[in-house]
């Protein structure tokens, strides 16, 4: 089937190649047209995704909306979240009433607090059983190189979810299935939060203790923050959460790490968001989720402490001060 990927970064390119290499025909869309004609005439995407020599001959892209998404059955969207609402609203009337729409987004609108499966629906006026998420541990380069993955897709609509998750079955990449959409869309999201964190003190030399320390009371967060929302606590130990907290915040390849870790090693915000190589949608996302705990009445206070470092430039020991500032209490 015909299936249009809108946005050509990184994990867009590398979900064009899961869904292509099952045997789906592949539109990218994006707005640079040297990405397109890179794709089109190179079969690469040397700016996003450099370490894939070739892509497959069934992927091809455009910067023409309406040609990339009509006939399309199903529609996946990978554009940086912040973006997300203004770019999707050139396609609310391209888009056919049948078509799927999947979110690989991984962040809370910072205007607004809204998750992903929000800003798509209000943005393209869909239905929540027309919408799809798909999360898990999956570093793009990884799955680029198709190393084993799993994944899991969430939906109101199991049918989707279902039809979702046999466009992107490989030998490769597992995914599955599940109802619990908000419960993916926080734990995407709030683990970016956690992986800056976690950076920070790695890129300040702290080791495994300090990591596994914020690697779990970042959950307990998530978990918390999650189940005031409404979400399916299972959710948190699975795949999507514990699962995407471990790969994220255990490996450089991830943006938000990274981004963190040269905060640790002394960078300002501005010149770690000229270093990093793709949006690190947990710097955004991190006044969002300390907005939503407050509205939640879940206390965040590794959200609160990575807002003081994006905002007032507090250091790594400073930030894990202020982890424990409410002193002793029960774990
Ligand atoms: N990379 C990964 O390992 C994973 C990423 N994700 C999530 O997927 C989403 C996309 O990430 P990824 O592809 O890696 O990020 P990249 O930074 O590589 O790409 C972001 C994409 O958003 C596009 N974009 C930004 N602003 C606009 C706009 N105004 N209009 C249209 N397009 C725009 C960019 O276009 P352009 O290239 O032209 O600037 C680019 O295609 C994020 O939410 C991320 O959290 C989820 C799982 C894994
Ligand atoms: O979500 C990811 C892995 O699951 C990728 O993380 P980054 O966006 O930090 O690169």
């Amino acid at each position: 089937m015909k299936i249009a990927v809108l946005g050509a970064g990184a994990w867009g390119t590398t979900v064009g190649q899961v869904m292509a290499d099952a045997g789906n025909d592949i539109v990218m869309w994006g707005i640079e047209p040297v990405i397109i004609d890179d794709i089109n005439h190179n079969h690469r995407n040397t700016k996003r995704l450099p370490s894939v020599e070739q892509l497959p001959a069934s992927m091809t892209a455009t910067t023409d909306r309406k040609q990339a998404v009509t006939g399309a059955e199903i529609v996946v969207i990978a554009i940086a979240a912040q973006a997300a609402r203004e770019a999707l609203a050139a396609f609310r009337e391209l888009i056919e009433p049948q078509t799927i729409v999947v979110s690989l987004m991984k962040g809370l609108e910072r205007s607004t607090g809204k998750r992903m499966d929000e800003v798509v629906c209000e943005a393209l006026g869909l239905d929540a059983d027309r919408f799809v998420a798909l999360s898990g541990p999956n570093l793009s380069k990884e799955v680029a190189a198709r190393e084993p993955s799993a994944t899991v897709i969430a939906s109101a609509n199991q049918e989707a979810a279902m039809k979702v998750a046999q466009a992107c079955v490989t030998p490769y990449f597992h995914p599955f299935v599940s109802h619990d959409v908000i419960g993916l869309e926080y734990c995407g999201s709030l683990k970016n939060v956690v992986a800056l964190a976690v950076g920070m003190a790695r890129g300040a030399g702290f080791g495994e203790n300090t990591a596994a320390m914020l690697e779990t009371r970042g959950l307990a967060e998530l978990t918390a923050l999650g189940e005031a929302a409404g979400a399916d606590p299972r959710t948190f130990s699975g795949l999507a959460g514990v699962g995407d907290l471990i790969a994220t915040c255990g490996s450089p390849l991830s943006r938000n790490y990274t981004f963190g870790a040269n905060l640790g090693r002394g960078m300002n915000v501005a010149q770690a968001t000229q270093a990093s190589n793709g949006v690190a949608e947990g710097v955004p996302t991190t006044a969002a989720v300390v907005a939503l705990g407050k509205r939640l009445g879940v206390e965040t206070p590794l959200a609160c402490a990575m807002a003081k470092v994006l905002d007032e430039g507090i250091s790594c020991e400073q930030m894990l001060a202020e982890l424990f500032a409410t002193g002793i209490t029960v774990e």
